[in-house]
């Protein structure tokens, strides 16, 4: 018997990321092959905006693909977010050059609070959250503290681009492919203080660490390359990254429902307190999956480099968290 269809919301989907997010999510990329899906997509109620949603949605319509069993266009999250199962918070305002991510956190934070409040009224109870829009651990924080009727659990933030931009660099590194790599993690906040850590990570069963072998080329030249990747797509394309951005965001939560079959990967979740990173906060940790819930990989040493790396990004977390203390109560 076929199954019944998820609802996916998806914010911001006239925008660039949307623009390579939906079609794939329609394809059946995002929940499985098997998995008929209802696209509920939200832009702001802005002429122009809704316009070239309207836009997106006849080219969607012009698929013809099989699994979409239906496709809404609004205005309002309090309609774009009923009874949905997923939600992909897109929406917000992109960076330009010269900006951090968190330059954006006065632009985007209102956004957060009203989703979340949105998503606490009317989504599914066990609704999927993935917040993409930047700063996106500190707005998935926000939205998590907006919907105090939802599981925490259920807010996610996404830390899955720097992680596969991780796993190429590696991969490159030592000339194997990506495919070969496993137990590679990123600690933190999604911005250059995020710190990838390949010590525990193999490829083909051996240590990546060993064959590398050379912490000045991790410290001076992996932990900057992956940091910094954001901006020099911006220098590059004159835009932030999107195709890139869009399928990270179908990885982190495919692997999230549908799972990782032991496999680590990385995602932005509130922290149960594991390697002393403080409950609640949004925090990018290694992670398994199974039966659509995440587990935090335990038991990792933490040696004095990479406490100093976790301590850095920690305390830029902390501090982001403080300056939307008026937002969250
Ligand atoms: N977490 C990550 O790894 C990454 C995050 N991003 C972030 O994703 C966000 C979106 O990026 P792009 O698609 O490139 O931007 P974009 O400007 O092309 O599209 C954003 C869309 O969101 C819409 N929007 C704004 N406020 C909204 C609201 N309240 N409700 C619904 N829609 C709203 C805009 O009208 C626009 O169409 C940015 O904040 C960007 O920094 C981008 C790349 C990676
Ligand atoms: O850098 C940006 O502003 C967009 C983004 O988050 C990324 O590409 O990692």
């Amino acid at each position: 018997m076929a199954k019944a269809p998820k609802r996916v919301a998806v914010t911001g989907a006239a925008g660039q990321i949307g623009y390579s997010l939906l079609f794939r999510i329609a394809n059946g990329d995002l929940l499985g092959k098997d998995q008929p899906v209802i696209l509920q997509l939200l832009e702001i109620p802005d002429e122009k905006a809704q316009k070239a949603l309207k836009g997106v949605i006849m080219e969607i319509d012009d698929c013809a693909f099989p699994l979409l069993a239906g496709v809404t266009a609004h205005s309002d999250s309090l309609t774009a977010f009923k009874d949905v199962d997923v939600a992909l918070l897109v929406g917000a305002r992109p960076r330009g050059p010269g900006m951090e991510r968190k330059d954006l956190l006065e632009a985007n934070a209102q956004i957060f609070t009203v989703q979340g409040k949105a998503l606490d009224a009317v989504a599914s109870r066990d609704v999927k959250v993935l917040v993409v829009g930047n700063p996106a651990n500190t707005n998935a924080y926000i939205a998590m503290k907006s919907a105090p009727n939802l599981p925490a659990k259920n807010f996610t933030a996404m830390l899955r681009l720097d992680h596969n931009r991780a796993l190429s660099q590696v991969a490159a590194k030592i000339g194997q492919p990506v495919s070969a790599i496993e137990k590679l993690c990123v600690w933190g906040n999604h911005s250059p203080t995020m710190y990838a850590d390949y010590r525990f990570a193999t490829a083909d069963g051996k240590s990546v660490k060993d064959l590398i072998n050379d912490q000045v080329w991790n410290k001076d030249t992996f932990l900057p390359t992956v940091g910094k990747r954001g901006a020099a797509i911006i220098e590059a394309r004159g835009l932030s990254s999107a195709a890139s951005a869009a399928n990270a965001a179908i990885d982190h939560v495919r692997d999230w429902v549908l799972g990782t079959n032991g496999k680590w990967t990385t995602m932005g979740i509130p922290s149960d307190g594991s390697y002393g990173i403080p409950e609640g906060t949004m925090f990018g940790f290694p992670v398994t999956t199974e039966n659509g819930e995440y587990k935090i990989v335990q038991g990792l040493e933490i040696d004095e480099f990479s406490q100093e790396r976790i301590n850095i990004t920690l305390k830029e977390l902390l501090e982001e968290r403080e300056g939307v203390k008026h937002l969250v109560g």
